[in-house]
């Protein structure tokens, strides 16, 4: 009897949802030039949890801008889904640090989420269907009557959560998101987004000055450094789905990234 050979398994590589290539950055022109960023390249996957590390000033902020649209490299690209951008993006949101500058205070908490789809020409019905739907993801069922101001700050930034959310991007960046509350709600905010990235399967990119924010909640941490910044080193964490902020922390692997991290800082 011959001996059938098992097919081959066939490899199929997927590309990277968000790709960034020979990206530079500079502010100003001629003699006033400042080069922030130099030939940055990346790749995002689909799902993936991505944190950018790097000391103060060294452009963390404006490679988000570049990766957001918000504002134009000087030379390379950043695509999406293939797509190379050249302004804001429907597959691309961003949540700031400063929510209360970023949520209009005239606004109640179920308009502020759902007034940029009015901009896509979603009827109200189906708008404010979609906010009530976002707040409940973020812990805020019901609450969508209250003003920004009668929130607590954890509160606010969980509704600019909700309404990038609302935006059904595929890419969620995030800007220091949990930087202006205390340690206790900063907490609450990591678990929330890492709940939020298992049961929607968005992609986040974020950027921290916190080594440890970025090691807890990051498939991938990429870190900058240098003047102007390059990528100095790429840390695939490997903690699986499963974090917990005291054992995760604990975790021999975690400590050891924490201090690569370190001496690459140090370093350079
Ligand atoms: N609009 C701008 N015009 C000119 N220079 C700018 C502008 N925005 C930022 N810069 C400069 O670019 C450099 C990088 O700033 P950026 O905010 O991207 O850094 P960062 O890593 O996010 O810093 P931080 O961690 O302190 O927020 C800084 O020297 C800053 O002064």
């Amino acid at each position: 009897m011959a001996i059938q050979a098992a097919p081959e398994e066939v490899q199929v590589a997927t590309k990277p949802l968000l790709q960034v290539q020979g990206l530079t950055m500079s502010y100003g022109v001629g003699d006033s030039e400042n080069k922030i960023l130099n030939d940055l390249n990346l790749e995002v996957d689909d799902g993936e949890f991505v944190s950018i590390v790097g000391p103060s000033g060294v452009g963390k902020t404006t490679l988000l801008r570049c990766l957001s649209g918000l504002i134009q490299p000087r030379s390379g690209t950043v695509s999406v889904g293939g797509e190379v951008i050249n302004g804001p993006h429907r597959d691309l949101a961003v949540v700031f640090q400063d929510y209360s500058r970023s949520l209009m205070p005239w606004m109640t908490t179920l308009e502020n989420v759902a007034f940029p789809l009015q901009g896509r020409g979603v009827g109200k019905k189906e708008r404010n269907e979609t906010a009530e739907k976002n707040l409940a993801a973020v812990g805020l069922a019901g609450q969508g009557h209250k003003y920004p101001w009668e929130m607590s700050g954890g509160m606010q930034q969980r509704v600019a959560i909700a309404r990038a959310l609302a935006y059904n991007a595929k890419v969620l960046l995030m800007d220091e998101p949990f930087a202006s509350v205390d340690a206790q709600t900063r907490f609450d905010l990591e678990d929330l987004v890492i709940d939020l990235q298992s049961t929607l399967g968005v992609t986040i990119i974020l950027v921290t000055h916190d080594i440890d924010e970025a090691l807890y909640l990051a498939d991938k941490v990429i870190v900058l450094a240098e003047k102007p910044a390059t990528v100095v080193d790429v840390i695939e964490t490997g903690f699986g789905d499963h974090r917990d902020q005291v054992e995760t922390k604990a975790d021999p692997r975690f400590v050891e990234a924490r201090a690569r991290i370190l001496h690459r800082l140090r370093d350079h």
